[in-house]
């Protein structure tokens, strides 16, 4: 395959010790040679060394940069084509400098993801790999990064390989059948392919199950923080993130936007979410912020209530519980160290089953009970990433949805005792759309759009 060479910043923006610049493509030895002063040529260096020395403008002949310079050859590179990555010291400045100069000497700035997406177009990793460098990337927890880092060695590339081969055997024993219809009788060759079809469809159901927990520890618990104004909202989320990240004060409408954070509670990832305090207003700032809120609550697996046990309790607070009628839940009885006005029996009933916290978040009390709470209502078995591979990813598992429904199609068929070629034609499609999961067939726009969401230097 032929590739034009790109570069970009492969480290964040910012101050730090040190920062990268990649080179990939057919040019990136060439190139970086062309700028660098040291020992040697970077062009006759073995493969896979490091090599100190000086970036020089050659036009100006100008020192720009003190660098160590790596140079990997194809083809055991992480793109599969030549690579060099330049060290330099991690200041915007220099960075920008390097990255400029290379650009100038030939190379394109590449687009996020391209260097990933050149591992996959380049054949060494499938589409589900190279979405799980994404993961690694992104996750927030160990058992996160350890469900990515499976993916990225290849575990669920694996399993949706052997399920597609048990599959193509199907087809296959079928195809023997339409060619030679004497040959086998085909109420056997019927009853094979019955088998071999429903085992798969188990381990896709298998895989499905999983996928929960998964998408949990991947994205993460959606969880939003509502509540009157003024209850304790934003203590609550100062609370979990244990970092004075949200504003608090005395003055009900505090919060008028959407603040979000992740925290990690006892290994349940949570996207925490504070939202303005709900209630009638006509501030016009502020009733933005509600409206934010409602649609917050909307997108929430679970919702933190946060009532103020020292008031008695507002028509806004019944509004509330009915808001979340339906949504996992938590009931946190907040300000427990002033005097008690709110009716805990009427809270009981209202609470439906669901948990109720009592808590006092100006000192400190409550917060252990709350994350036992948390833990509990998300982990109950507790997630074991060791055996499982789990299924995160969005487009992963409705491709395994779509799989599993053209496999119960096919099974049909064979109840309703349809021509055996019927039958082949939804196993088919059940192969195709397991195809996609690792990358087979997929369309470019796809891939653009998957890709488009890496980082840049990715
Ligand atoms: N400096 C640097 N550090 C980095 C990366 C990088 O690109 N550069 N990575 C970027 O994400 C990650 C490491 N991932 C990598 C994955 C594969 C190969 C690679 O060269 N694979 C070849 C050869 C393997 C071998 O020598 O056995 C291959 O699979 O064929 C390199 C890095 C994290 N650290
Ligand atoms: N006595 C007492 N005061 C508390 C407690 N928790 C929070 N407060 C106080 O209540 C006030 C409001 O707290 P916030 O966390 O800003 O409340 P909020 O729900 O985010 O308010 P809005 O953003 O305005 O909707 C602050 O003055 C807090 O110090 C508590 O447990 N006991
Ligand atoms: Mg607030």
């Amino acid at each position: 395959m032929e590739f034009d060479t790109i570069a970009a910043i492969s480290t964040p923006v910012g101050e730090g010790a040190i920062a990268i610049v990649r080179i990939s493509g057919e040019d990136a030895i060439s190139i970086a040679d062309r700028i660098f002063c040291g020992k040697e040529s970077l062009t006759e260096v073995p493969t896979h060394t490091i090599h100190y020395g000086f970036l020089e403008d050659p036009k100006t002949k100008e020192r720009v940069e003190e660098v160590m310079v790596s140079v990997l050859r194809a083809p055991k590179t992480f793109t599969r084509e030549d690579v060099v990555e330049i060290n330099c010291h991690g200041g915007v400045v220099s960075v920008n400098r390097v990255l400029q100069l290379v650009l100038r000497e030939g190379a394109r700035l590449a687009e996020p993801g391209e260097f990933t997406k050149r591992a996959f177009l380049n054949g060494r990793i499938d589409l589900s790999q190279a979405e799980g460098v994404m993961d690694l990337i992104r996750a927030k927890t160990d058992k996160a990064m350890n469900v990515a880092l499976q993916q990225v060695e290849g575990r669920l590339s694996h399993r949706i390989r052997r399920l597609r081969q048990t599959l193509i055997e199907a087809i296959a024993s079928v195809e023997v059948n339409i060619d030679y219809p004497e040959y086998d009788a085909e109420s056997v060759t019927l009853a094979k392919l019955k088998e071999q079809v429903i085992d798969v469809r188990e381990e896709i159901v298998q895989l499905l199950r999983s996928a929960r927990e998964g998408k949990i520890l991947r994205e993460g618990i959606q969880t939003a923080i509502v509540g009157r104004p003024n209850v304790g909202k934003s203590s609550l989320m100062n609370s979990l993130v244990q970092e004075n990240k949200a504003i608090v004060t005395d003055i009900p409408g505090t919060t008028r936007d959407v603040l979000e954070e992740y925290v990690n509670i006892r290994g349940v990832p949570l996207r925490l979410v504070d939202t303005a305090g709900i209630r009638e207003t006509e501030d016009i700032v502020e009733k933005i912020g509600v409206e934010r809120s409602h649609q917050v609550l909307k997108e929430a697996d679970l919702v933190l209530l946060v009532l103020n046990s020292a008031e008695e309790l507002t028509k806004e607070d019944e509004a509330l519980f009915q808001a979340i009628e339906g949504l996992e839940a938590i009931i946190v009885l907040n300000k427990i160290d002033l005097d008690q006005k709110i009716e805990e029996k009427r809270i009981q009933e209202l609470a439906q089953g669901r948990p109720i916290i009592r808590a006092s978040l100006l000192k400190d009390e409550g917060i252990d009970e709350l994350e036992e709470a948390i833990s509990r209502i998300f982990f109950e078995q507790g997630v074991e990433t060791t055996e499982m591979s789990y299924v995160s990813n969005a487009r992963h598992i409705g491709l395994l949805e779509k799989a599993k429904e053209a496999i119960d199609e096919a099974l049909h068929s064979t109840e309703m005792e349809m021509p055996v070629d019927v039958v082949q034609i939804d196993v088919t499609r059940a192969w195709e759309l397991l195809g996609e999961i690792i990358g087979e067939n997929v369309h470019d726009g796809l891939l653009d759009q998957l890709f488009s969401q890496f980082c840049l230097g990715k």
